[in-house]
């Protein structure tokens, strides 16, 4: 290994983006950040702060913004892509004439592109041909990342100079990488928990109260591996980190935009003026509704995120939805120890029997 710093580049101002410069900043690498808003740019440079989207937190001082990106990709070994979904590929497309194959690149954004169903990293590797791509997926709340609280997450990929790469240019004391080859299965289960954050934090704004999350959780859980064995992915990789670690934090912390956007449902805003009241980008919106056509057009049975959408997009009150869904078909618990179609036929002949 060289004596030289490593080279990070963060393409995005937001607070991840923010949170990840500073980490790797703390650990010794040199850090650039790249955001559209050459204020900012500044602000972060000289003040070491975001107001816009960190404001309560300290930056660490080395980490260098700048609108600039062909500036900010200069020689970086490590590029983390920290933009929404649905101006992730425009922005990749804008750095690509910047970037080599021997870089590393990592998405951290936890949502699905419309045409293709494709995921962030999916992007990448369409966009570059490049071969060291990852994915970083966790339960991580920028703002307590920010405020150095003991967290963890999961760097995926098949690839491993980009696992142990990332390992070096983030692990520290406060910040654990735990290393996946699963790269398809994390990046969907952070992109399919924010449809669950939506739905606990409505949950919460109509009353309901620890029985109802914790069945909340479970049932997502038991629907998103659901999905996963549909599209070919391991359900297992749910049980870690970036499937139900990732699925309790955004589903209990009002530090989560997607809760934020479910409490605001549930406290009587119509679904526009709850994204407008977050001023950010709460991915599970735009997710919901993928996922349900998805499911729909795969038959795929996933009666909460099809309760959601219906509860977001076709006006049905989310207190209704919550009795309409309480009174479903009885199904399995854990389906891969007694299978739904096994509970089903069961109540079949049980019903023969009794009628
Ligand atoms: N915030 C968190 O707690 C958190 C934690 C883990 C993962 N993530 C994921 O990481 C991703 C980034 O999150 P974030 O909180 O850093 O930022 P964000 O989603 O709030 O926005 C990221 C940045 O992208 C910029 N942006 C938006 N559209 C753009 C465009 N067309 N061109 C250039 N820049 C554009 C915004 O101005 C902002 O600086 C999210 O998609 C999220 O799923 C977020
Ligand atoms: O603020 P959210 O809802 O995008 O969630 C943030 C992270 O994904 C939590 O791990």
């Amino acid at each position: 290994m060289s004596d030289q710093p490593m080279r990070v580049a963060v393409l995005g101002g937001g607070s991840f983006g923010t949170a990840l410069a500073s980490i790797a900043a703390d650990n010794a690498a040199e850090v650039r950040q790249w955001l559209r808003d050459p204020g900012l740019a500044a602000q972060i440079t000289q003040e070491h702060r975001n107001s816009r989207y960190l404001p309560d937190f300290v930056i660490n001082p080395a980490v260098v913004a700048s609108s600039d990106m062909a500036e900010v990709l200069k020689d970086a070994d490590l590029v983390l892509v920290a933009i929404p979904s649905t101006a992730f590929r425009e922005v990749v497309r804008q750095a690509r004439p910047c970037l080599h194959d021997t870089q590393i690149l990592v998405s951290t954004t936890k949502g699905i592109q419309e045409e293709g169903f494709k995921l962030m990293s999916q992007i990448l590797e369409e966009e570059t041909g490049f071969p060291h791509i990852g994915v970083i997926s966790g339960p991580n709340l920028a703002a307590e990342i920010a405020d150095k609280q003991l967290t963890a997450t999961v760097i995926a990929s098949d690839d491993p100079n980009t696992r142990t790469c990332v390992q070096t240019a983030l692990g520290c004391d406060y910040f654990r990488v735990y290393a996946s080859n699963d790269r398809y299965g994390v990046e969907l289960g952070g992109a399919l928990k924010n449809i669950y954050a939506i739905a606990a934090g409505m949950a919460a704004a109509l009353g309901m109260g620890e029985n109802t999350r914790s069945m909340l959780m479970t049932r997502a859980l038991a629907e998103m591996s659901r999905f996963a064995v549909d599209q070919g992915a391991n359900p297992m990789t749910f049980l870690g980190l970036a499937g139900v670690g990732d699925l309790i934090v955004t589903c209990s912390s009002a530090l989560s935009r997607n809760y934020r956007v479910g409490q605001a449902l549930g406290e009587g805003k119509t679904l526009d003026e709850a994204v407008d009241a977050l001023g950010q980008v709460a991915e599970g919106v735009n997710t919901v509704r993928l996922v349900r056509n998805k499911a729909h057009e795969e038959g795929v049975y996933m009666p909460l995120a099809e309760g959601l959408y219906q509860v977001l997009f076709d006006g049905v009150p989310a207190r209704d939805m919550a009795r309409l869904l309480m009174l479903g078909e009885q199904s399995s618990d854990v389906e891969f120890v007694l299978p739904r179609k096994v509970v089903q036929q069961d109540r079949r002949q049980g019903s023969k029997h009794h009628g």
